[in-house]
């Protein structure tokens, strides 16, 4: 490309153009879906990992980017900065601050000479000088050793420094060399800035350095006179040369200024101002405070970046990369704005020194040939280290703005916290947070019907998913939280009630019969764990199920198997000779999937458990073994008393399992980030092997007890077949149908009052559930209201003198079965319940009916009457002529009146808290007792 022509007229730059038009109609969750892009956008340098996945770019995007970098002769560009041409046409000098951290023999040229060696002479006089001044060999004019250092400078002079300053005030070997002193930075010409820092010093122990490439900058020169006057007032002038040193370009403005010129550390033109960090400008000041071994390792770090920038190819070379992305974004997708994002505090001051070397250097209107731009150049930095950003802009980066973010991450924390109680570290928390924000950002918002709300993609990917599973926020007494730590306490403390044990007594099912297992089974029960085995019941688990908080999923244990397996047994052994799990082994996380949309309560949510690899193997071998034994426990068929273990010793090892499932630790995982542990007291988790096999052994109880309910006349079942084989009870796994005839004893055995009754249903719910009895019996009615007409007809008769031709549709089908135990002898709750409303009295007896206002029967009440009476079985209206009054309605019928509801129709609720009521007022123990 010719230079005087303008990159935006090249065909390269036409097609991108193009492109960005097409990639600006994909969502990023789309392009984010294609697992090769995403994985090919992935590069790794020196413990540095690039993962550009979440720009707004293609695969094609970056390949017509590297035929306009091409175009744009970019190769030779770097090459020509590293061979120190004038690349700065305008001030016609070289660009090397490449050199500044060049090792000492390497080769850079300017101007026809290798300006490694100057380097290196100003980098060995400053380790001398730092070296004397911190040992105390170089001491202020009063002969007290300098311990504080104020660096005066600006922009370039004075954000590089300060950066690299706040990266290292936490690094633990920084601080131990740094012990004792301090360092300043004043750079405005404010006197408040002045004042804050100065603010505790004392002259006679504090340096100062000047730092000014130029020497001229207006703010440096006024804050340099101002410190010069603090010294020299306190200490007299000729103090200036003991307490000030500077670094500078411009040897004679030095001299001039009073600052002997032994102690001036030169630089020099090729170093741009934003640029010379790793010059004396931030050596020095840095190397006093810290000493110049440790600052050397930052110029290292910075040479190997050079390195890599010079030799890599584009593909993999991440400044290249990124400044080509940042082109992308702004003069293509029109996105002037990029948040620089660390998540390190230690990288506090790094967004202000980026936005100094990036927005002065690029913040151009005009070509290199000074040719107006017609398009935008050049981005506008800025931002914060998370989680600071979050409660701050990041709402308009979220919903206001489309603007790119550079998220950085630190592995591991200079200051690592772990406090005890705590799931995860005070780092890991942190970390969190910056893996969940680039998702929350590159997907959108979703729907959490399982697509998106903009464009209705199912959810595919594992990114997508976790988004759709973000808990944003929760209700909590009424209040909507959705700061973090609140998230997370309250559904700590919502799971944690969940699983605790209400107070209650356990159900004890002694003395009722079971089948058994022979002295085999048993043995089988309860031998060693050997190889094969345990090998086997890895295998069957699994590969891919997500982990719990061990981490380690079945893939990675059978990957490894050959190394993983002597640990294993050894750990198996363990468990078998001290039947405890080693601490830790047995904690799971719960992980929140939304049941709903835009999901509000904790109810809301279907927690699965993740549990751990060890746990999971244990139950996995106890499960295999429970399968062989218990066809012989629960087959009918084979019912022929073994001698040997009781099958009550199931029972027994199904509550050791639940008792240790109670020592188990639980955290939930809110947003990806685990809660402080709790010890649930009730329930199994899902997703353990054993779960199936201990329902099979509480119906095996549950179906022992209604054996014992029949046997002795306590429950009556349904006779099937010829033989009148009896039964009384189905279970699938947790659902329970009970048969039996429609009679008050049936029904109080299974369910009755909540004081005596319903040990059957709350003995079931304890070992299911864990001891709640809230779960509802679902009364079965009988289909269609011909059939159970027709049952009640044949079996019962009926209901004596009731209309049962139609029911009404406000009639429900109980009306029906409460019509029949109103005539049952236990009905008497029901007739204090319901009255007559006496419409022609042709339904209603005249003595024998209760249809008085109080309910008692007219026979009740004048036995004596009723006795000599000559119409004792007379309806209302065959009494009439002897009862003048009494028929007020001829034309309407006799109807049932419900006292239980004002409008007199029957209400199924208001009939169960009659019976309710009713029940306990009822010792129903005794079946019980019996039992
Ligand atoms: O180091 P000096 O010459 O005082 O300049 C300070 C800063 O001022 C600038 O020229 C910007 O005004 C920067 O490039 C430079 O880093």
């Amino acid at each position: 490309m010719a230079s005087s022509t303008l990159i935006c007229d090249t065909q390269q730059w036409k097609e991108l153009k193009a492109h960005a038009e097409d990639v600006e109609k994909t969502h990023l969750r789309d392009l984010l879906s294609d697992d090769e892009r995403s994985q090919s956008m992935v590069v790794e340098f020196d413990g540095i990992l690039l993962d550009y996945s979440r720009q707004q770019a293609t695969l094609e995007t970056r390949e017509k980017l590297f035929k306009l970098a091409e175009v744009a002769s970019l190769k030779q560009k770097i090459n020509q900065m590293y061979n120190g041409e004038y690349i700065n046409s305008t001030e016609n000098r070289s660009v090397l601050h490449v050199a500044l951290r060049a090792p000492r023999d390497a080769v850079i040229q300017s101007d026809g000479n290798n300006v490694v060696p100057d380097v290196w002479n100003v980098l060995d006089k400053i380790q001398e000088f730092s070296e004397r001044v911190r040992s105390g060999s170089w001491v202020g004019a009063t002969g007290k050793e300098l311990k504080d250092v104020v660096a005066v400078g600006i922009g370039g002079s004075f954000l590089g420094p300060l950066f690299v300053h706040t990266a290292l005030q936490t690094d633990p070997e920084a601080i131990e060399s740094a012990r004792g002193r301090q360092l300043r930075f004043l750079a405005n010409v404010d006197p408040i800035d002045v004042a804050r820092n100065i603010t505790g010093l004392n002259p006679e122990t504090t340096l100062v350095v000047i730092v000014s490439k130029t020497f001229t900058t207006a703010e440096t020169m006024l804050n340099a006179r101002t410190l010069r006057e603090w010294i020299s007032n306190a200490l007299g002038p000729l103090a200036v040369a003991k307490h000030m040193v500077a670094v500078s370009t411009n040897l004679t403005l030095v001299e001039e200024f009073g600052i002997d010129p032994n102690n001036v550390f030169a630089f020099w033109d090729w170093v741009g101002g934003r640029y010379s960090v790793c010059s004396a400008v931030g050596v020095l000041p840095l190397s006093l405070q810290y000493g110049f071994s440790v600052i050397e390792k930052f110029l290292k770090g910075a040479s190997s970046i050079d390195q890599h920038m010079y030799s890599e190819p584009f593909e993999r070379n991440l400044p290249v990369l990124l400044g080509m992305l940042s082109v992308w974004n702004v003069s293509f997708l029109g996105y002037p704005a990029r948040a620089i994002l660390p998540y390190s505090q230690a990288l506090e001051k790094f967004a202000p020194h980026i936005q100094q070397v990036s927005m002065e250097s690029n913040g151009k209107g005009v070509s290199i040939d000074g040719v107006p731009l017609p398009f935008e150049a050049g981005e506008i930095d800025f931002g914060e280290p998370g989680t600071n950003g979050q409660h701050s802009f990041y709402q308009l980066i979220h919903q206001g703005r489309v603007i790119p973010c550079d998220f950085i991450g630190v592995v591991k924390s200079q200051q690592p916290v772990y406090l005890s109680g705590e799931v995860v570290s005070n780092h890991d928390e942190l970390m969190s947070n910056f893996f969940a924000q680039p998702d929350a950002l590159a997907y959108g918002k979703v729907s959490l019907c399982g697509g998106s709300w903009s464009t209705g993609v199912p959810l595919e990917s594992p990114q997508q998913r976790t988004l759709f599973n973000m808990v944003r926020g929760v209700l909590a007494d009424g209040c909507w939280i959705e700061e973090a730590s609140k998230v997370k306490e309250e559904i700590r403390q919502f799971f944690k009630r969940r699983f605790e044990e209400s107070e209650w007594e356990r159900p004890r099912i002694d003395g009722v019969r079971f089948q058994s297992i022979g002295q085999q089974d048993n043995d089988l029960l309860v031998a060693r764990f050997d190889e094969k085995e345990v090998r086997d019941a890895v295998w069957e688990c699994g590969s891919a199920k997500s982990p719990g908080p061990d981490g380690i999923n079945f893939k990675f244990i059978k990957e490894f198997w050959d190394v993983i397996k002597y640990d294993l047994l050894r750990f198996l052994d363990e468990f078998y000779v001290n039947e405890v799990y080693p601490k830790g082994s047995n904690a799971s996380f719960l992980a929140l999937i939304p049941k709903v949309l835009d999901p509000h309560s904790l109810n809301e949510y279907r927690s699965i458990s993740l549990i751990c690899c060890m746990y999971k193997i244990v139950a996995k071998l106890l499960s295999r073994r429970l399968k062989k034994v218990l066809p012989t426990m629960i087959d009918e068929c084979q019912t022929a008393f073994i001698e040997g273990r009781h099958m009550l010793h199931s029972v027994v090892i199904a509550n050791e399992v639940i008792e240790e499932a109670k020592r188990s630790s639980i955290s939930i995982l809110v947003n990806g980030s685990p809660t402080t542990e709790f010890t649930p007291q009730r329930v199994l988790r899902q997703g353990d092997p054993l779960a199936p096999f201990l329902f099979n052994i509480v119906v095996e109880g549950l179906v022992g007890l209604m054996r014992e309910a029949q046997e002795k006349n306590l429950f009556d079942g349904f006779k099937v077949d010829r033989n009148n084989v009896e039964i009384s009870i189905l279970q699938f796994a947790d659902d329970t149908v009970f048969f039996g005839s429609a009679s008050m004893a049936n029904v109080r055995v299974i369910k009755g009052s909540e004081k005596g009754g319903g040990r059957l249903v709350r003995l079931q719910c304890w070992f299911l559930w864990g001891g709640h009895s809230d779960q509802k019996i679902a009364w079965m009615n009988w289909g269609s209201e011909n059939c159970g007409h027709k049952c009640w007809t044949q079996k019962y008769g009926g209901w004596r003198n009731l209309d049962v031709t139609r029911r009404t549709n406000k009639e429900s089908l109980w009306w029906w079965d409460l019509s029949f135990i109103y005539n049952s002898t236990e009905g008497s709750w029901f007739k204090s319940g319901s009255k007559w409303k006496i419409g022609c009295g042709s339904k209603v007896m005249f003595w024998e009916d209760g249809w008085k206002d109080d309910g008692i029967s007219l026979m009740e009440k004048y036995p004596r009457l009723y006795n000599i009476s000559q119409q004792q079985n007379q309806y209302i209206q065959q009494m009439r002529t002897t009862s003048e009054g009494l028929i007020v309605q001829m034309q309407r019928q006799d109807v049932w009146r419900w006292k239980g509801d004002s409008g007199g129709g029957h209400a199924v609720g208001s009939a169960y808290r009659l019976l309710d009521r009713h029940s306990a007022d009822k010792n129903q123990d005794a079946v019980f007792t019996t039992l």
